[in-house]
């Protein structure tokens, strides 16, 4: 928290620090003022709701709900913060190609401009069923280097394991405006300040705590979880009479972003589960450009982020939209459910979503 009586930092001094201090480059540090430069568009767009037309279904060409290649219709704020986080970033020079949930295949930078080092995945607009309730919704990032000598990017090149992530983040639309950022030295929070158009340092090293005693999760669902799932909730609804022996409470705004921030604030472990729903989906979460930066931001902030069976950041992708089981958050928690699944593999080796429930 930045001392009343200081001024305070924005996000280009933190960045410009940041590069002195050798943690990045000057083309990272450029690309992350333009991607939270991106957000603040989005930031207004979000902000007009209702009044700048922005609410509702995007239409397809054809005619009828234009729907993304994960098969999901199309919010009119899905296709525009997409558009314009493509235009930002595209004239740079820092980017060697942008890839998004809205789009089936990474776009390289068009051969007009420069080049550059990196590859950045979007998510431009998490939470798209909350947009018209008037709900926070988000914007979730992440930047790979992109591999030498590769001539024009394609889909192959950003499947890279969490790990070799540079900087991840997110921008959070709600009451204010707040931007997320990791390069990998701690976990650091910027609220917009609407006047000044900057993003200012308001949280320095966020501390997810170790423990908790709240969790976020879509019980709606809880008929169609594994048997270790089904076991690990069950536990914790059980309260203080129950193995667990402490009372816990829920909270699930389905924006991952949302609950993410929560978590990143007080605490808590999130979880969208692999479940039976449609047994050749893994989960409903995207690996590339929702599990993994958050992951990142979640680890550098001393909490910790599985599939329920092994670290996010370890996974290597076999596809740009693959999906992935989620749990992340206060690190003992994590490590509870994990630890259910794991016991429960032991038993069962093969039993996975078959399984009935221990
Ligand atoms: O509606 P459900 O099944 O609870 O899923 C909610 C989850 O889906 C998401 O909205 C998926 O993200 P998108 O809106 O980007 O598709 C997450 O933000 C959220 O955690
Ligand atoms: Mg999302
Ligand atoms: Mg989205």
């Amino acid at each position: 928290m930045t001392p009343a009586n200081a001024s305070p930092v924005s996000l280009t001094r933190h960045l410009i620090e940041e590069e002195r201090r050798g943690h990045i480059c000057a083309d990272l540090r450029l690309l992350l003022e333009v991607a939270a430069r991106a957000c603040k568009s989005i930031s207004v767009a979000v902000g007009k709701g209702a009044l700048g037309g922005v609410l509702g279904e995007a239409e397809a060409a054809a005619g009828g709900t234009s729907v993304n290649v994960q098969g999901e219709a199309q919010k009119k704020l899905d296709v525009l913060s997409n558009e314009i986080l493509l235009e930002a970033n595209a004239w740079g020079g820092h980017l060697a190609a942008c890839a998004s949930e809205e789009m089936e295949h990474c776009q390289p930078i068009p051969d007009a401009y420069p080049r550059g080092n990196y590859l950045l995945l979007f998510d431009p607009l998490d939470g798209s069923s909350n947009i018209d309730v008037n709900v926070s919704v988000g914007t979730i990032f992440s930047v790979l280097r992109c591999p030498d000598d590769v001539g024009t990017p394609c889909d192959e090149h950003f499947l890279q394991p969490g790990t070799a992530q540079v900087a991840a983040g997110y921008c959070i639309y709600g009451p204010s405006t707040m931007l997320v950022l990791t390069i990998g030295h701690g976990t650091h929070a910027f609220t917009l300040d609407r006047e000044q158009g900057a993003f200012l340092l308001t949280r320095k090293h966020m501390q997810v705590p170790e423990q908790t005693k709240e969790f976020a999760i879509n019980m709606s669902n809880q008929r169609h979880w594994e048997a270790p799932m089904q076991a690990y909730v069950r536990d914790l609804l059980a309260g203080r009479e129950g193995p667990r022996g402490k009372d816990f409470n829920m909270r699930w705004i389905a924006s991952m972003v949302a609950d993410v921030h929560r978590i990143l604030t007080r605490g808590g472990v999130f979880i969208y589960p692999r479940d039976r729903k449609d047994p050749g989906k893994a989960g409903k979460l995207r690996l590339m450009y929702e599990a993994n930066p958050m992951a990142l931001l979640v680890e550098q902030a001393g909490g910790a982020a599985t599939n329920g069976r092994d670290r996010i950041l370890d996974i290597a992708p076999g596809e740009l939209h693959q999906r992935v089981p989620v749990f992340l958050g206060s690190r003992d928690e994590v490590a509870e459910a994990t630890r259910y699944h794991r016991e429960h593999d032991a038993r069962a080796p093969a039993a996975g979503l078959a399984g009935s429930a221990a």
